[in-house]
């Protein structure tokens, strides 16, 4: 087996003043496509943002690719949730999506040609290129969706962090990104998404984290067939149309 790309290991995490994450490991490999599960408040987005170096582990170690999160930024491409951009901001989708890359060596620097390759390649993965110089402003929530996605493919990153990429889009937008998530890891890519959507993630993904503060379950989705797993996740005494959502049964 390869060394993982994302190496977290026993990590707490608190934020205002609680243990949100209590001795987490999780370990994220090339060629991987994880799904991270689990109830509002469990910790998902707080893990993500651990992993980009946002917020320090109280306890525990995170190494990405061999460094610390913060010298391993060009190698890590992170999609917010949508509502954390400023899509009032004057900018076009091109635009939009160059600022992915402009950590790499600083926001007035000119833009060369290797940058300018990978931003409209990365339009171009999205399905945006007929939209390039739209102000993104003007674009639906599913076209929103796919920019933020590819301002994090112009990095053209070793490790993608996803964060809710399938809430409020449409189905041809799904089928999108999901081809687009499983072509990515075909390529070797690490992918590490949450999502609330149940069968996309049990279809999609090679592997399901399913948290909630600790680490309940992780492994292949046909591994996790264990109603009480889901139960345990969820807080749950019984199962309903969670499980049914899943195709899980008891
Ligand atoms: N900046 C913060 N300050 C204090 N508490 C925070 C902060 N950010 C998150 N939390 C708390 O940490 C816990 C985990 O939040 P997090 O956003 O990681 O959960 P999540 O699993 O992503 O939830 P959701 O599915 O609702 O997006 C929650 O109880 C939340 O209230």
């Amino acid at each position: 087996m390869t060394d993982p790309v994302l190496d977290i290991t026993g990590a707490t995490v608190h934020l205002g003043g609680r243990e949100v994450l209590s001795g987490v490991d999780f370990r994220l490999r090339r060629g991987e496509l994880v799904g991270l599960i689990g109830p509002n408040g469990a910790g998902k987005t707080t893990l993500l943002r651990t992993a980009l170096g946002l917020v320090p582990v109280h306890r525990g170690t995170v190494v990405v690719g061999g460094r610390a999160p913060r010298r391993a930024q060009g190698s890590l491409g992170y999609v917010p949730q949508r509502h954390e951009f400023a899509w009032d901001f004057p900018i076009s989708v091109e635009g939009a999506v160059a600022t992915g890359r402009t950590h790499l060596a600083g926001l007035l620097r000119r833009r060369a040609a290797r940058d300018r390759d990978a931003v409209a390649e990365a339009v171009d993965r999205v399905g945006l290129a007929g939209l390039r110089t739209r102000p993104v402003g003007e674009l639906s929530g599913g076209q929103r969706q796919r920019v933020l996605v590819a301002r994090a493919l112009a990095l053209r990153p070793r490790v993608l962090l996803l964060d809710e990429p399938f809430t409020g889009i449409d189905a041809p937008t799904q089928e999108l990104l999901s081809t687009l998530l499983a072509d990515l890891r075909d390529e070797g890519v690490a992918v590490l998404m949450t999502t609330h959507d149940l069968a996309a993630a049990t279809s999609l993904c090679t592997r399901l984290c399913l948290l909630n503060r600790v680490v309940v379950a992780d492994g292949e989705p046909a591994a996790l067939a264990d109603t009480d797993i889901w139960l345990r996740t969820f807080g749950l005494d019984r199962a309903g149309q969670l499980l049914k959502a899943l195709g899980v049964t008891g």
